[in-house]
């Protein structure tokens, strides 16, 4: 589209409008150009049965992408780690802006960490990921599937604080669970990182494949704007966009959606890229931790990583493991 603004699109939670518009404001900041934001309702945000059983992947971004292939708008912000692997006809990732942290964050009562909760305590949680590997560290716990948007998960925990019709903030006893596991990236995001009681280890926790990592989509050909499209150049980060591609070439070859109980993980450490990766049986009670590295740091060298370490993993049974 051309003219003097460009738009964006974004789904109307609390977490995909600030993150879009931090994304704008960086725009504008280096471009000039001034910018509108389109809200677009996804099926992710109508439908209200448990996530793990919507099926297909996409289906927060897959309204989004739409409006943006037909022009409703010029951009669209997304969690990266809800894009499916495939990157539709039409569309590209212009920019993947520097990472937000990677890791899955612990939002417990009383400021426990996980080993501290006690036997048999009620995690809450949607993601076949974050199950498995609490019950492979922790297999007394008690797993519920919960979903809603972030605020609604913290509001599941016991004594979590509330906002007070008066505006202040009191203690609910409304909470059922003794803890939720959410990304940290989005509590950080939100200005709610306060919740967190601990930051997962990536050696208990893999993160999901782009997890607390944005993609910034234009239509292929660009945004519209020469300004904008430079601006999309600077805001990409090498490293991240290294990290989530083998990341996601590793979930593509396992032909695995973001419901599998699935994390991957990548760093540029020096000269390489580390790929850490983990299938897991869905109950916990096994899992595969397998990792591998390159010193081709492009993109087609992170692809090939993500190839090689899936098939590794699919050789050594991955797939039944994971139920893939
Ligand atoms: N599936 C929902 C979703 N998509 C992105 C984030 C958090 C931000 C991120 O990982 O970039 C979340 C919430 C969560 O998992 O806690």
């Amino acid at each position: 589209m051309s003219g003097s603004r460009f738009t964006l699109g974004t789904r109307g939670s609390a977490l995909a409008t600030t993150q879009t518009g931090h994304v704008a404001a960086e725009l504008n900041r280096l471009s000039g150009v001034e910018y509108d934001t389109v809200l677009v309702k996804t099926e992710g945000d109508v439908t209200s049965g448990p996530l793990s059983q919507l099926g297909g992947t996409g289906v927060f971004a897959a309204a989004l992408r739409q409006a943006l292939y037909e022009g409703t708008c010029d951009m669209a912000v997304h969690s990266l780690k809800d894009l499916p692997t495939t990157q539709p006809e039409g569309l590209v990732i212009a920019a993947t802006p520097v990472r937000a942290d990677v890791r899955d964050a612990l939002c417990s009562r009383d400021g426990l960490f996980l080993a501290e909760l006690p036997e048999g305590a009620s995690v809450g949680t949607g993601s076949p990921r974050r199950a498995a590997q609490l019950l492979a560290f922790r297999p007394d716990l008690r797993i519920v599937d919960i979903r809603g948007n972030v605020g609604t998960r913290l509001g599941r925990v016991k004594g979590s604080p509330v906002q007070k019709d008066d505006g202040g903030v009191g203690r609910t006893a409304q909470g059922d669970l003794d803890a939720v596991v959410l990304a940290a990236a989005g509590l950080e995001r939100l200005g709610l990182e306060s919740h967190i009681t601990e930051y997962l280890d990536p050696d208990i926790m893999l993160p999901a494949p782009g997890q607390g990592s944005l993609a910034v989509e234009v239509r292929t050909g660009g945004s519209g704007h020469s300004a904008v499209d430079a601006a999309l150049e600077t805001m990409d980060d090498t490293d991240t966009r290294l990290a989530i591609t083998a990341e996601r070439a590793l979930l593509a070859r396992l032909e695995a959606g973001c419901a599998a109980p699935v994390g991957a993980l990548a760093l540029v450490q020096g000269d390489e890229l580390v790929l850490d990766s983990v299938a897991c049986k869905p109950d916990g009670s096994d899992t595969m931790r397998r990792s591998a590295r390159t010193s081709t740091l492009t993109i087609d060298g992170a692809w090939a990583l993500g190839v090689t370490l899936a098939e590794q993993l699919l050789a050594e049974g991955a797939a039944e493991l994971a139920g893939l």
